[in-house]
């Protein structure tokens, strides 16, 4: 049986020339690891603002894993730790490290041949409820979001999230609030009592705003706020859920279990949403979910990337005893991201199923390397944070 890492090759993937229609996570980082029998095992990092820092970031982690033995998980996190210095608190050295410790999962159960599941305490759950985002590209008015959400439930999903604040940042104003107020109400009144919906807030707002706007929502019964605040203003976290009744969700800027085991014991956090991309990859998920678990904490994993992370972070959840709903844009990626695996997991009316086939349960396909491999920055807008979906970011009087 092999266990040796005998190659590594890092892929940057985009739309050549061509400016795309999310300005959020337009390129995708993948790494691919080789065993010396010739396996190949995938992961992926993310990239937003950060793609270049993390792509070179994935270079100092080869140094770490090439010849490395890849069943030595534990071992080769700690190897790299050793030597990065600044691990703990670097988003771009997490990041890089975690698509190698998916790969290597991923080459662990190729050569074993079982799912990353049945590696992790196999299947408690067989059926992954999915939430849709991505979908609300240039909603603006509570009709535009109403007339899209329709498509999205056809679609068969039952739960769906958006962030309807607009341009306001760090502040909001009286007329925002009650603007942000008007689209979930008539999201809820529209769309009915049965589907779950979801309000971000891509931890834009200091506490105080956080809470004006956060208030108002507690009447449509959300089934969680997610970034209320700041991620540095981590205190007010605990203002908020005095004032706020609605289930706290949070993640996806948190780094290792450490990080969550602070939220989480602290009180100022209800529901967790690790991202396996940036915070040291499948081992670390399952931990986390477990810290989670003891507090009665339940997890939905972060998942605004590829292909690749979906099947990850979909392994996980197959084990939790406290899943409690998947991310996912799938539906609303552009072409040559839907086509990035040849053999993948399905996504039906809703919900999540795996191949069932070893390591991630997924095989890439190769011609996409060939044409979508790109070398740069993702597209710059001048008017449009990265972070939001595109054409959202617009004043409704404009
Ligand atoms: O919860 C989410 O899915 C995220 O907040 C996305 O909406 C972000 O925009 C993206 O992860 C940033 O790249
Ligand atoms: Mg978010």
């Amino acid at each position: 049986m092999s266990s040796k890492i005998n190659k590594i090759d890092i892929f940057e993937l985009g739309e050549k020339g061509k400016e795309i229609s999310s300005p959020w996570s337009s390129t995708i980082l993948l790494v691919r690891l080789t065993s010396d029998d010739g396996k190949e095992g995938w992961g992926e990092a993310p990239t937003t603002f950060m793609t270049l820092p993390v792509k070179e970031s994935m270079k100092e982690v080869s140094r770490i894993f090439q010849g490395a033995n890849f069943f030595n998980v534990e071992k080769n996190l700690k190897d790299f730790y050793r030597n990065s210095f600044y691990l703990s608190r670097s988003m771009e050295a997490t990041s890089a490290l975690s698509a190698f410790e998916i790969a290597s999962w991923d080459l662990i159960g190729k050569e074993l041949g079982a799912p990353i599941y049945n590696l992790l305490g196999g299947e408690y759950n067989s059926k992954i409820r999915a939430y849709a985002n991505g979908w609300y590209s240039d909603c603006i008015t509570p009709d535009d979001f109403v007339r899209k959400a329709k498509d999205v439930m056809k679609m068969g999903f039952t739960a769906m999230k958006f962030d309807p604040f607009g341009p306001h940042y760090d502040k909001i104003t009286k007329e925002g609030v009650s603007y942000a107020r008007d689209i979930v109400g008539t999201m809820r009144s529209e769309l009915g009592d049965e589907v779950d919906l979801l309000i971000e807030c891509h931890g834009r707002f200091s506490t105080h705003w956080a809470i004006e706007a956060g208030r108002v929502m507690d009447e449509f019964d959300p089934l969680f706020i997610e970034e209320p605040i700041h991620p540095e203003q981590e205190l007010g976290l605990l203002e908020f859920k005095r004032y706020v009744s609605t289930p706290v969700a949070l993640g996806e800027r948190l780094l290792n279990k450490t990080d969550f085991a602070r939220y989480i014991s602290q009180g100022m956090v209800d529901i967790i949403q690790p991202d396996l991309t940036n915070s040291l990859g499948i081992f670390e998920a399952k931990k986390i979910a477990s810290i989670a678990e003891t507090f009665g904490v339940p997890v939905a994993y972060h998942n605004a990337f590829g292909p690749i992370q979906t099947a990850a972070s979909l392994n996980v959840d197959y084990t939790l005893p406290n899943f409690l709903i998947q991310e996912s844009f799938e539906s609303f990626w552009p072409d040559w991201k839907k086509n990035l695996l040849k053999t993948s997991y399905k996504l039906d009316k809703g919900y999540f199923t795996l191949s069932g086939k070893p390591g991630l349960g997924v095989e890439v396909n190769e011609k996409i390397l060939e044409t979508n491999v790109v070398d740069g920055m993702e597209p710059f807008e001048a008017n449009e944070p990265p972070w939001v979906v595109s054409g959202t970011f617009k004043d409704h009087k404009h």
